[in-house]
């Protein structure tokens, strides 16, 4: 099958930071994780500059921003303040979530369907950049249907309940979910990601789905560096995302 059917892989380099959090200091560096996943295969880089400041701090996004070579992929909360960072660092792509400060991770899907007005202005706002808008939704048709109504021309869909889930049965439940969330999505014209919770076990059946253009994977790559190092870990997610895709 054409080289261009395969899924990309955007590394997510969130958690790097966040061991870097953990102390205070200047090791590791996201940059030269996101440098080094560039050379092991990665298609974009995934970063999520959160409220909290958790893990990203904005100084990485400016400096990855001037050193990737491939794309960086911005995550971001629908706020006024994030909007104006996104303004004064243009990312090539920007992809909406949402936040709460006490969530441990992203737990649900933007709610685009509640509020197509403020996510509509804030996808025009930012596609003026020349940015390409995703918006990190459940595969719910609902939120994806309203993604399309509002203009966005991606949509990326959450795996968290799928990776989450307790099951066989349930997990099964939710690659379905997944599933016909693509075939909407693509049914639509959007370009369809997903992401959030996969891992080297879990990764192969979503990779297995068609209509599928992007994933982002990050907290299991960096989970497995600590034990393979960082361009193995991408190496080892790339293989199985392309071996899997071009069937
Ligand atoms: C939106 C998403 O699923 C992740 O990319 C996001 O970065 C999760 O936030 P944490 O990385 O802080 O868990
Ligand atoms: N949007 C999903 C992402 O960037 C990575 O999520 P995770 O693999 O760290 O859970």
């Amino acid at each position: 099958m054409a080289e261009s059917s395969r899924i990309l892989l955007g590394v997510n380099i969130d958690h790097v930071a966040t061991l870097r959090q953990a102390r205070g200091t200047r090791y590791p560096d996201p940059l030269k994780a996101a440098l080094d996943a560039e050379e092991a295969g990665a298609d974009g880089i995934t970063l999520h500059l959160r409220e909290d400041r958790r893990h990203i701090q904005e100084r990485d996004v400016r400096m990855m921003k001037d050193a990737l070579q491939t794309r960086m992929n911005f995550e971001m909360g629908v706020t006024d303040a994030m909007l104006k960072f996104a303004e004064s660092i243009r990312p090539e792509h920007i992809c909406l979530v949402p936040e709460t400060r006490q969530e441990l991770t992203t737990e649900g899907g933007l709610d685009v369907a509640g509020q197509e007005a403020r996510i509509r202005t804030a996808v025009e706002r930012l596609s003026r950049l020349g940015s390409e808008v995703s918006l990190f939704i459940d595969a719910e048709p609902e939120q994806i249907e309203a993604a399309r109504r509002i203009g966005a021309p991606a949509i990326e869909l959450h795996t968290g309940r799928y990776a989450d889930a307790e099951t066989p049965a349930k997990q099964a439940e939710e690659l379905e979910r997944i599933r016909r969330g693509v075939a909407l999505g693509n049914e639509l014209g959007l370009i369809v990601n997903a992401g959030h919770g996969l891992h080297y076990h879990n990764t192969q059946a979503v990779a297995a789905i068609k209509g599928i253009h992007e994933l982002n994977i990050g907290h299991a790559i960096v989970a497995h560096a600590l034990f393979v190092g960082f361009k193995q870990a991408v190496k080892e997610m790339k293989h199985l995302i392309v071996s899997t895709s071009r069937h």
